[in-house]
This record gives C-alpha cells, sequence and structure tokens, in this order.
C-alpha cells in the first residue's frame, strides 16, 4: 500500500497557494480553496498589480478616498492605506464624504466613516447637499417623490464630490466602484443603446478632461470578495441600502449578473472586456465638454445638470430637469454675468461674484423660497 505523504487534518483541505494552512474559504473569483492569510495576500496584490498597471497614482499625489460608510468604500480606505505603507506610494489619503441628508440612512453611515477616520488616521472632510445646493435628498423626495429621486442624487453627488475634492486640494478621487458594479453599468448602458457611454464607465481613470479626475482602484475586485475580506477583517463599515433607491432596473441587471456568476464567475470580468472592446470599435462621440454658464462646473450643454435640476425644484417644477434638458438650456440668458431667465420664477436664482475663496467652481448660490 502507498503512503499517503499528504497531512491529515479530518478531511480538511489544503489552501491552494500555501498548500500549509487548512483552506478557509472558496474564492469567488477562481473558486480556489484558499486560507485566510493567503486570501488577503492575493486579495491586496491583485489591486496593487492594477493601481500599478495603470499607474492610478503618482508620489506625492493627495488623493480623496470617496467614502460613504459602505463595505466597497471602507475596504478601498484600508487597502489603500496598507498598500500606501507597504510599497511606499507616497501619497497623502483622505477621506471625502457627500452627507446626501438622508435621515435613517446617511446620518448613520457616515457616523460609521467618523470611526474610521480615527482607526486608520486618514483626515475626513465631509461636504452637504443642504450646503451646497439649498436642498437635503429627505426634502427632495418629499417634493418629488421616490420616483426619479436617484437622478437628482446621482448628479449632485458628481459634483459634491468634485466640489469637496476641490476644498481638499486633493490630485484624484478614489471610488469603491468594483468590477461587479461596472459590469451592470455595461449592460444597462447596452440595454438603454447608449454605447457612447460604454467608454466612460470602463475606463479606470475618468474625467481628466475635467476639474479633478477620478480613479477606480477596484476595476477588477469581485464585490463577493470585497465583503469576505471586509467580513474576515472585521472592518467598520454600514450596510444597509439607500432607502430611497427603488432603482428597478439596475436592480435586474445585478440579479441577472449574480446569476451568471454563480454558473460562470468569470462573466463579470468578460462583460467589462466586452464593454471595452465596444469602446474600441464605436465610432460614436460624446458630446464636447465645456462649461456651465451659471456655475462654471463643466457641462456638456449651455447649464449643467445640477444647475437645470435645481432651477426645477426651486421653481416648484421638480420635473423640468428630468430626461431632456433642452428647453431651459435655450432659455437661459446672460445679463452683466448673471443668469437671467425669461419667465418670472418662483424660487429666485441669485447670482454672485462672491466666490467662496475655498471653492473653485462656484460662483453662485441659489435661495429657496
Ligand atoms: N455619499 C458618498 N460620499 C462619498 N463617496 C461616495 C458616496 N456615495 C458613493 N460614494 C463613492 O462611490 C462609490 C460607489 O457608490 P455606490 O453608491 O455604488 O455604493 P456602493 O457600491 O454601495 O459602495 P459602498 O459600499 O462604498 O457604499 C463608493 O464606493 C464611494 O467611493
Amino acid at each position: 500500500m502507498e503512503a499517503d505523504s499528504k497531512p491529515k487534518k479530518s478531511g480538511a483541505r489544503l489552501c491552494c497557494v500555501c498548500n500549509q494552512n487548512r483552506a478557509a474559504l472558496k474564492r469567488p473569483k477562481t473558486l480556489e480553496q484558499i486560507c485566510r492569510e493567503c486570501f488577503y495576500a492575493v486579495f491586496e496584490e491583485e489591486i496593487h498589480q492594477v493601481i500599478l498597471e495603470n499607474q492610478l497614482f503618482k508620489p506625492g499625489d493627495r488623493i480623496a478616498i470617496g467614502a460613504s460608510g459602505g463595505k466597497d468604500s471602507t475596504v478601498l480606505a484600508y487597502v489603500l492605506s496598507e498598500l500606501n505603507r507597504r510599497h511606499n506610494y507616497g501619497l497623502d489619503l483622505f477621506l471625502l464624504s457627500v452627507d446626501e441628508g438622508i435621515t435613517g440612512y446617511r446620518d448613520d453611515s457616515l457616523e460609521t466613516v467618523k470611526r474610521n477616520e480615527l482607526q486608520y488616521g486618514l483626515p475626513l472632510k465631509i461636504v452637504s447637499y443642504k450646503d451646497l445646493y439649498g436642498w437635503t435628498m429627505d426634502e427632495i423626495v418629499k417634493m418629488i417623490g421616490l420616483k426619479n429621486n436617484c437622478t437628482f442624487c446621482g448628479v449632485f453627488r458628481r459634483q459634491a464630490l468634485d466640489r469637496g475634492a476641490a476644498l481638499l486640494k486633493v490630485d484624484k478621487v478614489a471610488t469603491g466602484h468594483n468590477a461587479d458594479d461596472i459590469a451592470e453599468t455595461v449592460l444597462l448602458n447596452i440595454l438603454r443603446g447608449d454605447i457612447a457611454r460604454l467608454s466612460r464607465c470602463t475606463s479606470i481613470i475618468t474625467g481628466e478632461d475635467g476639474p479633478i479626475p477620478r480613479c477606480k482602484p477596484f476595476k477588477c475586485t469581485y464585490e463577493k470578495e470585497i465583503v469576505m475580506y471586509a467580513y474576515f477583517k472585521k472592518l467598520d463599515y454600514f450596510s444597509t441600502e439607500c432607502i430611497y433607491s427603488p432603482n428597478a432596473y439596475r436592480g435586474f441587471a445585478r440579479e441577472f449578473i449574480k446569476d451568471l456568476e454563480r454558473i460562470r464567475p468569470r462573466a463579470i470580468l468578460d462583460i467589462i472586456k466586452s464593454g471595452e472592446d465596444f469602446r474600441i470599435s464605436t465610432t460614436t462621440k460624446m458630446p464636447e465638454q465645456g462649461t456651465c454658464e451659471r456655475c462654471g462646473y463643466i457641462s456638456s450643454q449651455k447649464w449643467c445638470k445640477a444647475c437645470v435640476l435645481l432651477e426645477g425644484l426651486n421653481r416648484g417644477l421638480p420635473k423640468l430637469g428630468i430626461g431632456r434638458t433642452q428647453g431651459l438650456n435655450s432659455d437661459a440668458k446672460i445679463s452683466n454675468g448673471m443668469v437671467i431667465q425669461e419667465e418670472s420664477v418662483q424660487g429666485q436664482l441669485f447670482c454672485t461674484n462672491q466666490v467662496n475663496p475655498e471653492d473653485q467652481f462656484f460662483g453662485f448660490y441659489i435661495c429657496k423660497k
């Protein structure tokens, strides 16, 4: 009889990486049986390689991590701090949070970010919709209901992150968008017939033509692995879904991808790859970037989307900015550097040259009536 040279451990499998320790989990991305220590190592090393291959950062860069308190951005803050120390990236890292004003959701998740600030020793900056736009999401939802509220939130958050990043004077914003998020967005853009957007959603760095570029170090990182990492490392994160996000269409795309992943884990990376290849072959052009005549933020239209949405809110016509924005964009007139609407408006718009010295983009404020 042949002698069994393998260590006997009551039916336990060995880690396929170190061949020493007992496997503690099956890696969702590769289905390999792996021990915890090796999982941490491969998880972090893959992110490090993505950062190097795509030259996401330069020594001396100031980087704001978009910190929502959720699993993705919490793991991102933790892993980036670790890699920065381990590999001497030479980065100055900051946490940047946007308070959308959602009671029972963002207020709680911001408490988590405040703890992360202390746990990881990263300075935190919080900017709020209320201060920037005069409206909280609670107030917006009260006015417009649940339908379409994600449009307001998404547009405002994008600008709010840029404005917070400008206050921190950072070179780049890193967000926790993961491979599942990107695959989902690829599918959604295809389903909407919006091939032109595949370029932006699959790019690991975006906004290089805008005020502050963004990057996604988790572009190739699977959501399930992020959850496992956070769980095993006992990271402090907030795990409730937004109370205002009944985005059914995205939900279907998400479920579809999860089903595909169960059958074939590589499907997630393959969808992203398909999105990238579409990008190469498409001749569809994105609109040219200019600046919003009202607030100075980047825009391909006369007015940026946030100004159009705000105008609707302030005029008590919240649907104004949903869908096509052409009307408002052709209505606005400029007089002495101020934007004047032809019709009388319920909520008046005031433009001012008194720019907050710390704020590079906005030279106006809007008073809500
Ligand atoms: N309120 C916010 N403040 C700062 N950054 C944010 C905020 N909301 C989202 N982000 C950034 O955008 C990324 C993607 O946001 P999304 O809303 O898809 O959340 P998510 O996939 O649940 O991520 P997370 O688990 O980090 O909340 C986040 O990982 C984070 O980096």
